[in-house]
């Protein structure tokens, strides 16, 4: 059985390039640019008053007041010596002004306009691209747009941008125990858990494309909605059914597909039966169907391999180290993924670490990690962690 960090090698190598395409920058969140996007002009493009008050030429204590500009404005007037303009947040500042004085600094008797403090020379003017030159980077290559990044693309008239493009999943439910929640309860039957824990999983991590598909444990219907689900998505995570049972339909419908083992199973808890397999430029994870087990290799396998095809530049797991709070056994000899809440350095392992239960998952905040040559961790000893976060 290949181990942990096989299996990762192994999920990389197969790793398509990433697919570039265009995207409307007002559904770019999450989104990574595939090329470096430049100051079309410079930011601001004209000078801007920072406050609402009046445009002087700096030097005196009086001034009259010749005219307005507000934010809009296409400000044509230049300013002799002794003349001031009122002015407003934003609005552009007229030829010669050189100070933008406060109007609580200021009092104003008809076109009179006294300042009973002297800003000092150039205040509250935003000079032209004092945030940004024209022609200079506004976003590197490898950026991923939060709303700020979107924010920065808007306020320069940006409508598309170059992106890698978001892989399209399909999820596959299979198992002939499932119900969907109009059902009614049945015994032998449990509700499918797995089909939204995991669309939930991608949507928190920046993949909001899913196709959901449900199979039964037959072989001819499991071998038909993996078909169609190939052609349907990019990546397939495959719930269930990767196991050696006569029921378990998924890696002969995956070879009848013609999809090709890269790996099945893995030294690790839980999830053993871990299958991860390729079609030309699809990658395919059968995740073992029970629930602690999918989420787990969601997190360990699937997850940075989701980063890559989204083009992100660092998408592995990171992992940190924190003390345990008590002790821990590993009697298996496999590398040992566990629920963990971490804080203040210490991590918690809760009870309930069956591949069954998903409880732990609900308040844990980290993955932590046993390696397969470590039997025991004693109380207060090192251990690593990757935090689930969303991306
Ligand atoms: N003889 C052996 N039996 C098993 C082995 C083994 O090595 N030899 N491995 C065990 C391990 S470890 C795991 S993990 C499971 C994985 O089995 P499958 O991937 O075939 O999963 P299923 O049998 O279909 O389901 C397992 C479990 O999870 C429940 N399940 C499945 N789908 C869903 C869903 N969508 N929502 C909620 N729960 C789901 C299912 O009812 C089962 O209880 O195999 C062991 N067996
Ligand atoms: O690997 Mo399975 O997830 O132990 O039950």
């Amino acid at each position: 059985m290949i181990s942990v960090n096989q299996a990762r090698q192994f999920i990389r190598d197969h790793s398509p390039t990433p697919v570039i395409t265009e995207s409307a920058t007002g559904t770019a969140l999450g989104k990574v640019l595939a090329a470096p996007v430049y100051a079309p002009f410079d930011l601001p493009h004209f000078r801007q008053s920072a406050m609402d008050g009046y445009a002087i030429r700096h030097g005196r204590e009086n001034y009259v007041v010749k005219g307005e500009s507000k934010a809009g404005d296409n400000c044509t007037l230049k300013l002799a010596e002794g003349e001031a303009c009122r002015i407003f947040t934003g609005a552009m500042v007229p030829e010669n002004a050189d100070t933008v004085v406060i109007q609580e600094h200021t009092t104003v008797s008809g076109q009179n306009l006294i300042l009973h403090k002297i800003p000092r020379a150039g205040a509250n003017i935003r000079a032209i691209g004092e945030q940004i030159r024209k022609g200079s980077p506004v976003l590197q290559k490898g950026t991923k747009l939060n709303s700020a990044g979107i924010g920065m693309l808007a306020g320069f008239g940006i409508e598309k941008v170059e992106v890698f493009a978001v892989p399209r999943i399909g999820i596959i439910a299979t198992g002939s125990e499932l119900l969907s929640p109009s059902d009614k309860p049945e015994p032998g039957k449990i509700y499918d858990s797995n089909t939204l824990m995991l669309k939930t999983a991608l949507i928190e991590n920046g993949c909001p494309g899913v196709n959901i598909y449900r199979a039964k444990d037959e072989k001819t219907h499991t071998e038909h909605i993996i078909k169609q689900a190939l052609q349907e998505n990019d990546i397939l995570l495959i719930s269930g059914g990767i196991s050696v049972g006569e029921y378990d339909f998924v890696q002969g419908a995956l070879r009848a597909n013609r999809v090709k083992e890269i790996f099945y199973k893995v030294n690790h808890k839980p999830g053993k039966p871990l299958w991860f397999g390729k079609k030309d430029r699809k990658t395919v994870f059968a995740l073992p169907g029970n629930p602690a087990s999918v989420l787990t290799c969601f997190y360990i396998y699937v997850l940075p391999e989701l980063r890559r095809q989204r083009g992100i530049t660092e998408p592995e797991n990171k992992w940190y180290r924190a003390r345990t709070k008590s002790k821990i056994l590993n009697p298996k000899e496999k590398t040992m993924f566990l629920r963990a809440y971490i804080e203040n350095g210490i991590a918690e392992i809760p009870d309930g670490q069956s591949s069954a239960m998903l409880h732990g998952f609900i308040t844990a905040n980290a993955i932590a990690m046993i390696p397969e040559n470590t039997s025991v961790l004693h109380e207060n000893q090192s251990i690593e962690y990757m935090l689930m976060e969303y991306n």
